[in-house]
């Protein structure tokens, strides 16, 4: 049986959140449409208070940015990088080119092509997300993408170095300092400084996910990676207070943002509530991560780890962390989430920061359908074919022929016919009269 000790807002209240999301980035993107670069100027003024002479960084500012860093810091960044970048390496090597011979003289394959143009989206309201210049930028670069367009706003009003720093480091080929709906919009249609990209990529707020999925289809996209979610799933074989502190570590990202604890005891269940009120009072972050516990955090009481998994597969939480006995059973069994942690020495801050593992995640349960960004979602698969014997083209050619009979498609049947004609030994194609006689 299936109880919540706590529960978050009812869906209605998030529904309507999310229709006035769509009408304001509706509005947006149709004013940078019509008036182009001024509309950009004036969004830009407008939420972030930020209208430079050129949204573009110069060298010398990148430069300058770097310098102001300490050595520790670009140590840090290179060390979370190096991660990232291995990692990400890995898993291209994985991705096999093919072309195998799959019948007599017909050969087909599939070549994994990089995207040539990429927009990286690094978020910058709240924090000054660096992270992402990894995720984004690096594993763009790993997978072959020529040009990386990176940006992110300003931070305290001006650009943020250490974001600079990561964007640079990662092989960013531009970088701009922009934020919000009108720096998608801007990348994805092109100004008259900023030449379009082909795909969109990257986490952001409300606004800019829902900028990127409105915007899809005229350019590619990752995926829908709105505001943070995650879902401890723990047994007693872990306390209250690190399942507090993982459940307040992401509620910090932002007001919207559901914390979910599903647990087979109800022990942990309360020492957890109570140990998230303890850590509220001492927390830095504690305002933030307050109204997104109280509005989305919520608590669930199973009896066993197979109603967990199922409660589990239906949230399709980005992060899901489990601290139980057996770990490997969530591991084996679930479907829908968009990254595992596994066990209690790791957690979603190592993910989002430094281990290795892309922290852009499907949210809003786009877990059911699609996993993270990976160096993957940079590349086309792309098929070929080729047809290397006569006979091969002739037998090939009768199927097609009879198929494309079937669905009354005469041009179609006309592309086999005439390799039949031209490469078999059949003088007629006896099933396909009429268009024959076009070439009688
Ligand atoms: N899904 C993931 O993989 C993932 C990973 C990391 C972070 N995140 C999420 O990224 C988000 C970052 O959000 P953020 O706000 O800190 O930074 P952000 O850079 O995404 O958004 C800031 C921008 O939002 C725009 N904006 C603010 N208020 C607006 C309004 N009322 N109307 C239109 N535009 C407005 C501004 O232009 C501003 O530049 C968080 O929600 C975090 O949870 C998600
Ligand atoms: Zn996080």
């Amino acid at each position: 049986m299936i109880r919540y000790l706590k529960r978050g807002r009812d869906v209605q209240a998030r529904a309507d959140d999310d229709a006035k999301v769509r009408g304001t980035v509706e509005n947006i993107i149709r004013d940078i449409e019509t008036r182009g670069d001024e509309a950009v100027r004036e969004y830009s003024r407008k939420f972030d208070n930020w209208d430079p002479a050129d949204f573009r960084l110069s060298q010398a500012k990148i430069e300058k940015a770097i310098k102001s860093l300490s050595a520790r810091e670009l140590d840090d960044i290179r060390f979370a990088q190096q991660q990232v970048r291995n990692f990400a390496q890995i898993q291209r090597n994985s991705m096999l080119d093919v072309e195998v011979e799959t019948r007599p003289g017909v050969f087909l394959g599939h070549r994994h092509i990089p995207i040539n143009a990429v927009g990286c989206y690094i978020p910058g309201g709240k924090y000054p997300l660096l992270a992402s210049a990894h995720m984004s930028v690096l594993t763009a670069k790993v997978a072959g993408v020529k040009r990386v367009v990176a940006t992110a706003p300003p931070f305290h009003g001006e650009p943020h170095p250490a974001i600079v720093a990561a964007m640079h480091l990662a092989g960013a080929d531009e970088i701009l300092v922009l934020g919000g709906v009108q720096a998608v919009v801007a990348m994805a249609v092109g100004t008259p400084s900023i030449a379009p990209v082909d795909m969109l990529v990257g986490p952001g707020n409300m606004f800019v996910a829902e900028a990127k999925r409105q915007l899809f289809g005229r350019v590619g996209i990752d995926l829908f990676a709105g505001p943070t979610e995650t879902l401890v799933i723990a047994d007693d074989s872990v306390d209250g207070e690190l399942c507090a502190v993982d459940l307040l570590g992401q509620a910090e990202h932002g007001l919207t943002t559901p914390a979910v604890l599903l647990t087979t005891s109800e022990k942990l269940a309360r020492d957890t509530i109570a140990e998230v009120e303890r850590q509220l009072k001492i927390l830095p972050t504690a305002e933030i991560a307050a109204r997104s516990w109280a509005d989305f955090g919520e608590v669930i009481v199973c009896d066993t780890d197979v109603e967990m998994l199922q409660k589990a597969d239906e949230i399709a939480s980005e992060h899901v962390q489990v601290m139980t006995r057996d770990p490997d059973y969530f591991l084996e069994n679930m479907s829908n989430y968009g990254a595992l942690f596994l066990g209690p020495r790791t957690n979603v801050a190592f993910g989002d920061k430094v281990i290795g593992t892309n922290h852009t995640l499907p949210t809003n349960k786009a877990a059911r359908y699609t996993g993270g960004l990976w160096v993957g979602k940079f590349l086309k698969t792309c098929t070929f074919q080729r047809v290397v014997t006569d006979e091969a083209s002739a037998t090939i050619g009768e199927y097609c022929s009879r198929l494309c009979h079937m669905e009354n498609f005469a041009g179609h049947g006309e592309q086999a016919n005439i390799r039949v004609r031209r490469y078999g030994t059949r003088a007629e194609v006896p099933w396909y009269e009429p268009v024959q006689a076009l070439h009688a």
